[in-house]
């Protein structure tokens, strides 16, 4: 998968692609970043890339020109069509099934605003998508495009190893993880991990770790669960948990 950046700074993006699971998919070639600047499309001494807001008021917005000039020249680099993709407070939000479906896409182009945005003529024009990663602003859609990297490109074929693809399982079921234990057995603090996960009883630790999952759900994101039909195994694992915890 190829993926172009437009982005006032190319570093930030550079650095965040290459580090783990995504740095090394870009090492055996699983997926390619490229960051390009659209200060480096602007013809006047002073490299402008924002102006005044029509209308008054405070704030910068971009430039349209350096804009779809760079646009232009991500779309020509590959032959390959892209999606366009705007990082905004005023995107969908993110989601691990959209992220899904962008991991199986030849190609797509992230375009990362800076002060108040970019003209909405150019939206119009130019963008596909309008991807929103949380109901906060940011100073900039780079934090954005870098979470769109790592979880389209950690979902590459070949990207997760053994070690990672355990992360991959747990929230494609739409649930929220089980808790995860290592050694010691018992902690300083006199803390022991749950005796199941310890018997090598394979069938009930897989059933104490869905009902975990299952609880943590209910208790943390009522809303995952509720959009969920459970399996009567499932819905028996719930009221097992409930059980417990309202004993
Ligand atoms: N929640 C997000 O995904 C997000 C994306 C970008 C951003 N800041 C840059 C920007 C500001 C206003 C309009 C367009 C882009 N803040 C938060």
């Amino acid at each position: 998968m190829r993926i172009d950046v437009l982005t006032l700074f190319p570093e930030f993006i550079h650095a965040a692609a290459a580090v783990g699971v995504v740095g090394r998919a870009q090492q055996r070639g699983l997926i390619e970043v490229a960051a390009w600047n659209p200060r480096d499309f602007t013809h006047d001494n002073y490299r402008r890339v924002d102006e005044r807001t029509f209308g008054g008021g405070p704030g910068m917005v971009m430039s349209t020109r350096p804009l779809t000039d760079c646009l232009a020249a991500i779309r020509t680099a590959v032959p390959e069509p892209a999606r366009v993709i705007y990082l905004t407070p005023q995107g969908a939000r993110l989601t691990q099934r959209r992220v899904r479906e962008l991991a199986l896409l030849p190609r797509l182009a992230l375009v990362c605003g800076r002060y108040e945005g970019i003209d909405e003529r150019l939206i119009a024009r130019e963008i596909d998508e309008e991807i929103s990663i949380g109901d906060y602003v940011l100073s900039g859609g780079e934090l954005g495009a870098a979470v769109i990297i790592d979880a389209v490109g950690r979902l590459q074929p070949g990207a997760l190893n053994d070690a990672d693809s355990a992360a991959h399982d747990s929230f494609e079921d739409g649930l929220l993880d089980c808790p995860h234990y290592t050694r010691p057995e018992v902690d300083a603090q006199g803390d022991a991990v749950p005796a199941v996960l310890l018997s090598g009883d394979h069938a009930a630790i897989a059933r104490w770790r869905r009902r975990e999952a299952l609880g943590r759900t209910w208790l943390r994101r009522p809303d995952l669960l509720a959009r969920m039909t459970l399996s009567r195994a499932d819905r028996a694992l719930l009221d097992d948990f409930r059980r417990t915890w309202l004993a």
